[in-house]
Order: structure tokens, then sequence, then C-alpha cells
């Protein structure tokens, strides 16, 4: 109460936070994708650290964003996402030699456990080998008993994430429902090298789903879980230690021991990574002060720097290679200069190597070769040894291959080979040109022009014959001409040469039709391109109809694989109602034992249609059960079975339920 302004309502109602994004409940994963894990993704590329971790309370959307919802395929997270966005560029990058792994590890009650383990299957959880961390004298954190997974390809690592989600269901006690009781942090390890270098990129990107965040206070729980909750609620409350010291100018120690998750986490958090944070709110009215609490966390997490830089290193394996060739070139360069030669002899593959580098030398027709051995003069001589026997012996196909000793040979060859090419070019195109006036000639129009000529020709022949004629000698002529006897051969050979002309006129045709032909071949590029127009397409239309197939089967796997886990639910789900149910009709006395209404079950039961449909079918019968599960399971499982096999028979309901208490009596 303020003296002069009476009653002051110090119940804050409004509260300010600033984020980067924010993304309401109608958010689609894709968007998600592209907005928050895709920039992350590409600097992981690049060879940076990156992480991206989801914080709130249980049921707020946590796991839903970092893997993906049970239901459709549309609703698959940034997990299988990012794997596919990377292994996507990955193979579009042919500069570089990747390699990838993927690890998954699980931290419940501050064990670390490896969710890819194959012994998952058949142990259980408290039973596996714990990871543990271990340090080393430059700070880093190493992980022992936590597998790193080859996956060179998006299948293998998509596998890879199911049997650690698999895993995580298989752990999940009933006191331990749903995954939100432990941190999950899924690794991708990229390294990337380029041929030939020395210089390894290694980088990491963590996906991490928290476990819930709500407090100890508001759940009103107890006895087991309290102690998971406390877990949980301590190691959230180390990472919001480590978060503030961050935030703290001039703070010198971060307490990052304090929980395993900070640790793993520790480059993450203040080091050296591109770091994301998603803030989940369930937007309720109840939920409120968890929904305030998480946005204050998030802007504390908002003002931490962090430092990423390349990850490069020198792989010492090749280093050491690359050392040692150097050593031994400033060994013979300084044997040169000083004149303190070798005097040993060149091992035998020293020599091998010589006889190669010469050989590889006297072949390359590149003038500007050259024959490099090194300051070893032992080398150099051996050299020059072995061309002189070359040039000696006259290794004819060694030297005759080499432009600097066959030069001139080449040169004389060359011209003397190209002048009879030209040769056998003009007499090709002369042959070439004589066809052609022939096909010219014979064909189309040109026919008609042939047999003029002809006719032409056999005129002269007469005119020729009589030399020039006056008009009435012109007349005796042709008077002549017809009473000669010659002038039936005359005749004879004008219908020869009629039959001739037309047989010829047939062939020019037929020659017509070749060209044609001929002219069709020359539009084969035309054919070909039309042949590639609808190879590309078909090509393309493959490709497209190839990648919507990769995509299904990515798609069919993924659906298989929620459908394995609904599966599994379910299975779980019956269980544990299961147990529930043996466990209150223990705490029945024996009298009510013996009068346990079966369709008290069905009632109760939720989860096994099955079970309960049994059950129902019991539901007016009294039906001694012993309250262990499995002989219980085994009792009903006869009854069904026996009310089957009467019901075959006919008998009548009154028969069954008289049997049935008969049989329950002997059991
Ligand atoms: N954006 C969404 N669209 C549709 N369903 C969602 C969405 N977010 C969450 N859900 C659904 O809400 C339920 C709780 O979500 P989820 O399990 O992801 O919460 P959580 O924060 O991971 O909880 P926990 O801390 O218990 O692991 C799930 O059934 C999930 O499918």
């Amino acid at each position: 109460r303020d003296l002069a302004d009476g009653f002051i309502n110090n119940k804050r109602e409004s509260y300010k936070f600033k984020f980067q994004k924010i993304f309401d409940q109608e958010a689609k994963q894709d968007v998600i994708f592209d907005s928050i894990a895709k920039p992350v993704a590409e600097c992981v590329l690049a060879g940076y650290n990156g992480t991206i971790f989801a914080y709130g309370q249980t049921g707020s959307g946590k796991t839903f964003t970092i893997t993906g919802g049970a239901e459709r395929y549309s609703d698959r997270g940034i997990i299988p996402r990012t794997l596919s966005y990377i292994f996507d560029q990955l193979q579009k990058d042919s500069s570089k030699v990747y390699t990838t792994h993927v690890s998954y590890l699980e931290i419940y009650n501050e064990c670390g456990y490896d969710l890819l383990d194959p012994r998952h299957e058949a142990s259980k959880m408290e039973d596996l080998p714990k990871v543990t961390i271990m340090e080393d004298s430059d700070q880093n954190i190493h992980l022992k008993n936590l597998s790193l997974q080859q996956a060179t390809n998006e299948e293998e690592a998509l596998n890879l994430l199911f049997l650690g989600d698999t895993n995580r269901m298989i752990a999940e006690t009933p006191m331990n429902q749903a995954s939100s009781r432990s941190h999950c942090i899924f690794t991708i390890h990229i390294s990337s090298k380029e041929p030939g270098s020395a210089t390894i990129r290694r980088s990491k990107l963590h996906l991490v789903d928290l476990a819930g965040s709500e407090r100890v206070a508001k759940t009103g729980i107890g006895g087991h879980l309290l102690t998971e909750a406390k877990y949980i609620n301590l190691s959230l409350h180390y990472l919001e230690q480590v978060i503030i010291a961050l935030a703290e100018k001039n703070r010198s120690h971060i307490p990052y021991r304090n929980s395993m998750m900070t640790s793993v986490l520790r480059d993450s958090l203040g080091g050296n990574c591109m770091t994301t944070m998603i803030a989940m709110l369930a937007m309720d009215k109840r939920n409120i002060d968890e929904s305030i609490s998480t946005c204050r966390f998030a802007q504390r997490v908002a003002l931490i720097k962090n430092e990423a830089v390349l990850n490069e290193e020198i792989d010492p394996r090749l280093m050491i290679i690359q050392l040692k060739k150097e050593i031994q070139d400033l060994k013979d360069e300084l044997a040169l200069v000083t004149g303190k030669q070798r005097k040993s002899e060149l091992s035998q593959e020293e020599l091998l190597q010589l006889d190669e580098l010469i050989e590889t030398f006297l072949k390359d027709n590149d003038p500007d070769s050259s024959l490099d051995v090194g300051a070893d003069m032992r080398k150099i001589k051996y050299c020059f040894v072995h061309m002189k026997v070359f040039f000696l012996n006259g290794d004819e196909n060694q030297i005759i291959n080499h432009p600097m000793s066959s030069g001139k040979k080449l040169l004389s060859q060359d011209i003397s080979e190209e002048k009879s090419s030209n040769e056998e070019l003009e007499k090709l195109k002369g042959l070439l040109q004589q066809r052609d006036n022939e096909i010219s000639i014979l064909c189309g129009g040109k026919m008609q022009n042939l047999y003029l000529l002809m006719t032409l020709k056999f005129s002269f022949f007469y005119l020729g014959a009589g030399g020039k004629m006056s008009l009435g000698c012109q007349e005796a002529f042709e008077i002549f001409k017809r009473d000669h006897a010659d002038s039936i051969t005359i005749e004879d050979n004008k219908q020869l040469l009629k039959q001739r002309f037309d047989e010829a006129k047939c062939l020019g045709e037929k020659l017509n039709e070749v060209r044609n032909k001929i002219s069709e071949i020359n539009l084969c590029s035309d054919v070909c391109w039309k042949i590639c127009n609808t190879l590309s397409s078909s090509h393309i239309s493959y490709k497209t109809v190839y990648s919507r197939f990769k995509g299904l089967k990515v798609e069919i796997e993924h659906l298989q694989f929620l459908m394995e886990k609904v599966k599994m639910k379910l299975q779980k789900d019956f269980e544990v109602w299961w147990s529930e149910e043996a466990e209150k009709f223990q705490a029945l006395g024996y009298e009510n034992k013996q009068t346990y209404k079966v369709d008290r079950l069905s009632l109760i039961s939720r989860k096994s249609r099955n079970f309960t449909e049994v059950v129902r079918k019991h539901s007016s019968t009294s039906i001694p059960l012993t309250g262990d599960s499995q002989a219980d399971a085994d009792i009903l499982a006869f009854i069904k079975a026996r009310q089957n096999i009467l019901q075959k028979k006919g008998k009548s309901c009154q028969e069954i339920e008289s049997q049935t208490k008969i049989c329950s009596t002997s059991f």
C-alpha cells in the first residue's frame, strides 16, 4: 500500500521477451527445418560445430520438433530432415572426400547410455555399459562406451536413428513412461578432406531433445518419479547455472562438470559452436509459469557468445610421410652442396622406382616434362647411364616415341604421310565428282537432255556423212535413206534407244530414291537429335521417377518404423495395464479373489482389444484368477479356446458356463 497512491497492483501482467523467430502451433515441420536447422547444417558442412537443442516443459513438443511425430511422414522432425539435407549436399560435392558417423546418447538419471548399442534388445538398460566422460590434457571431452557408427548414406543414417529410437522405447519402464524423463543427444560427425591433402576438417552437429523442464513442486509426484524428477531438475538446474555463468562478464569458472549433460554440451555452450535453442511453450493458461520460466531461460541463453572456428587438423599419418620426404630431400641437397655424397648402393626398390620414372619421362610427349629424381647424385648418374644405353643400343620403340630423339624422323614421316593422304583424297574427290556427274545426268529432267544429245549426235553423223546439202539433194537423201537396207537397222536402234531411255529413266528414278535416302541420312543428325531428345526427355523423366521412387522408399521405411513404434507402444501399454491389474488383484483378499469379476477388468482395460474381447465374453461369469499375470493369461486363453470348441459343437451357453466353472476349479 502506497501512502500516496493507495493499493498498488504489483502483480506483473505483461512480460516482454525477444526471440529471433516465433512459430505458432500451426507451423509446419518443413518451415521449422528451413528456418532453424538448415542454417546450422550448412555451417556444419562448412566445418563448424553446431547444436540445436529444444527446451521446454513436458508435452510442449520437443520430441515432435527434434525427432518428429508418430503419425505422418510429413511430421518428421529436424533429425531426419537434417540427415536428408546433409547427405544430399555431400553427394553434390565431389571436390572432397567425406566421412560421416552418428552417435546417439541418452542421459537418464545422470547416467549415459549408448542408444546404438546392439545389446539393447537383449539386455536391460541398467546392465549395459554406461557411457562415461573422460577429459584429456587439453580439456577435450571424450565419451567412453559411446559408439560412433559410420553412415555412408541417408538410408543408413536413418536406420541408425530408428534403431536408437526403438532402443529408447525398449528401455522405457512403466515408471519412465515417455521419453520425457531423459535427455537425448543425436550427433552427426562429419569429416572432410580434399584428395591428396593432409588437412582434415571435422565438425559435429548435436541435435538435443532435453527432458521436460517442469518444476517438481507442480508435478506432485513421489517415489521413483521424484528421484527422476530431481535428477532432471538438477541437470537442468546445472544447465541454467552454466548459462548464467556464461552470460556473466568476468566469470572465469564455468561449472560444466556438475552434470553429464553440461559436460557433453560444453562446446555447444560458450565454446566453439553455432548453437540454436528452441524454446518450446505449451500455450495453456495453467502453464503460464512454466512458459515464463522457459522464456527467461531462453533470454539468458541468448546472451551467450560463442566463438565458432573451423575445425581443421592435419592428418598425422600423412604429415609424417610428408615430413620424412622433406627431410630426405634436404639431406640429399646438403650432401650435393657439401660434396659428401652417399656411397651406398641404390636399393632394388629405388632402382625400380627410377626405372619407372625414366620410362614415364621417355613416354611423355610433352616437351616440357622433366625427370625429377631429387638431389641424389647416385640417382642422377643412374639416369644418365640409362639414357645412354637407350640411345646407343637404339631401343627403337622407346626412342622413336620421344619427341626430342625422333623429331626429324617424325617430321619426314608426317610429310610423306600427309602427301600420300592428300593424293588419296584428290583421287577420291575425282571419283566422287565422276559419280556425281553420272548421277546428275541420269537423274530427273536430265534424262531428256541425254536422249536429245544422243539423237543430235546421230543426226550429226548423217550430216557429217552428207556434208552441206541443197534442198533437192536433201530430198533425195531422205528417199535414199528410206529405201536403204540399213534404214531398218536404224529404226531398230531407235527403238532400242527408246527402250534404253525408259530403262535409264527407271534407273534414274531409283537413283533419285537412293539420293533421297542419302539426304535422309544427311538428316541423320536430325534423327539423332530427335532420338537424343527423346532419350534425354526419357532420361529426365527417368530421373524424376527415380528420385520420386527414392523418396517413396524413404517414406515407406519411415512409415514402417512409425508402425513398429505404434505396435511397440501398444504392447507396452498393455503390459503396464496388465501388471497394474495384477497388483490390484493381489491387493484383494482370498475371498474376493474367488469372486473377482472379470468384467471389472474389461471396464478398466483401455488398451488391449483382444484381451478385452475375451473378458467381455465372460463378463457374467465369476472366474477365479490366480493373481499371476502369466497364469491368468493362460487361464483366459484356455477359456477362450474351450468356448470356441464348444460353440463349434453347438452347445448351449449354459453348458459352456458350467463347463467353464468346472475347468476353472480344476485349475
Ligand atoms: N506441432 C505439433 N503438431 C502436432 N502435434 C504436436 C505438435 N507438437 C507436439 N505435438 C504432439 O504433442 C504431444 C507431446 O509432444 P512431445 O512428446 O513432442 O512433447 P515433449 O516436449 O517432447 O514432451 P516430453 O518432455 O515428455 O518428451 C505428442 O503427442 C506430439 O505428437
